[in-house]
């Protein structure tokens, strides 16, 4: 690839919205946790889906199973997190959402309560170094654990939104898929929303999801994730997308999570082509940039020369993605100053 291409991606100031914490663990990362952990017999090669390979989605769901047991103390937690937003940082990317999964871990005496803590722990300790990265939390809810520990969840992320500094702003709904129904889930969404939560839902990211997104829009959410089967051509229906025009719903848009996770055949088949010429917000995500060997500005540059887009295009969705955040005005004004500025620096 040509370098000075490499750079541009690389210097443009960009915002990741769709960030799995435990999915974004870097390689060197992992090594470190695999040495602190000897017995597990766990090989670096079984967390990353490299260059050229692919797996199913249901493969991928079984690489975070043996990421969780390499990642399941407070120190892990803190190591982890401090990585992933130092490694963002490094990246470019001024202003991150990351969500995460609250854990129990009976073995080392984690609670949820204690996962998050450390988590906005994690956040502090960065932003008193000096790293360059603002960071919001979103807490997730992971479909497969049912409707109770989706409740519970919302509760806890209810406490902390409001102890958190604005840290906390919202709630993810993740997980398996095909393991589920969403209509279950309703109320603990329906309640995160009443009490002021944003919602960032995965929505129809396999193709058997209709009729879950419909009840989902009904909400309904301020942000969509992946939303792969939505329009007709992927077999969903014109009204799931004329609802989301309306609602003018961003979708965090993750190409390289979706063809690594065979959702998506090809890059150029994504459904990014689709939403960006119906100029619908599209913001481009890495989802898991662990698992898929990926960072933010490699999928900036993937979609700019599958798709065609100029340095100017390339400019514009990172710049529009501010305003699809859920961060108060201010940051996002603030943001919006940072991009002005640096501008004349790097589009020439
Ligand atoms: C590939 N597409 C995806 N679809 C749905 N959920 C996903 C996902 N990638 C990650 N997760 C969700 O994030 C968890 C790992 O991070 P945390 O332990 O929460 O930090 C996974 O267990 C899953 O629930
Ligand atoms: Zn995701």
């Amino acid at each position: 690839m040509d370098t000075e291409a490499d750079l541009f991606y690389r210097q443009i100031p960009k915002v990741e919205l769709h960030a799995h914490l435990n999915g974004s663990v870097s390689f060197a990362t992992m090594e470190k946790l695999i040495a602190r952990k000897p017995h597990l017999n766990i090989e670096s090669s079984g967390t990353a889906i490299r260059s050229g390979q692919r797996r199913t989605l249901a493969e991928c769901f079984e690489v975070f199973k043996v990421i969780h047991q390499l990642v399941d103390s407070e120190e892990d937690i803190l190591m982890v997190a401090k990585s992933v937003i130092e490694e963002f940082a490094a990246d470019g990317v001024k202003y991150l959402e990351l969500r995460s999964t609250p854990r129990e871990e009976p073995k080392t005496g984690l609670s949820k309560r204690r996962y998050i803590e450390t988590v906005l722990e994690a956040i502090h300790q960065c932003k008193q170094e000096g790293v360059d990265i603002d960071v919001r939390f979103l807490v997730a809810v992971d479909r497969r654990n049912g409707p109770e520990v989706a409740m519970e969840t919302v509760k806890l992320t209810e406490d902390f939104m409001l102890s958190s500094d604005g840290v906390v702003v919202g709630l993810d709904l993740s997980g398996d898929p095909t393991v589920g129904h969403g209509k279950d889930l309703l109320p603990a969404l329906q309640r995160a929303r009443n009490s002021g939560l944003k919602l960032a839902l995965h929505m129809s990211e396999v193709p058997s999801q209709k009729e879950e997104s419909e009840l989902l829009l009904d909400l309904p959410p301020d942000r969509i994730g992946h939303g792969t089967f939505l329009h007709p051509e992927a077999g969903g229906s014109d009204s799931l997308v004329d609802k989301i025009s309306k609602l003018n719903i961003p979708l965090e848009l993750c190409l390289t999570s979706n063809v690594k996770g065979q959702t998506v055949p090809s890059y150029d088949k994504h459904h990014f082509q689709y939403w960006y010429e119906r100029q619908h917000p599209c913001v481009l995500c890495t989802d898991d940039k662990g698992v898929f060997c990926t960072d933010l500005s490699q999928e900036y540059q993937l979609t700019a020369s599958t798709f065609g887009l100029s340095q100017e295009a390339v400019w514009s969705l990172s710049l529009q993605a501010i305003h699809c955040s859920f961060a108060p005005e201010a940051l996002k004004q603030k943001l919006v100053q940072r991009w002005a500025e640096l501008r004349p620096h790097i589009l020439h």
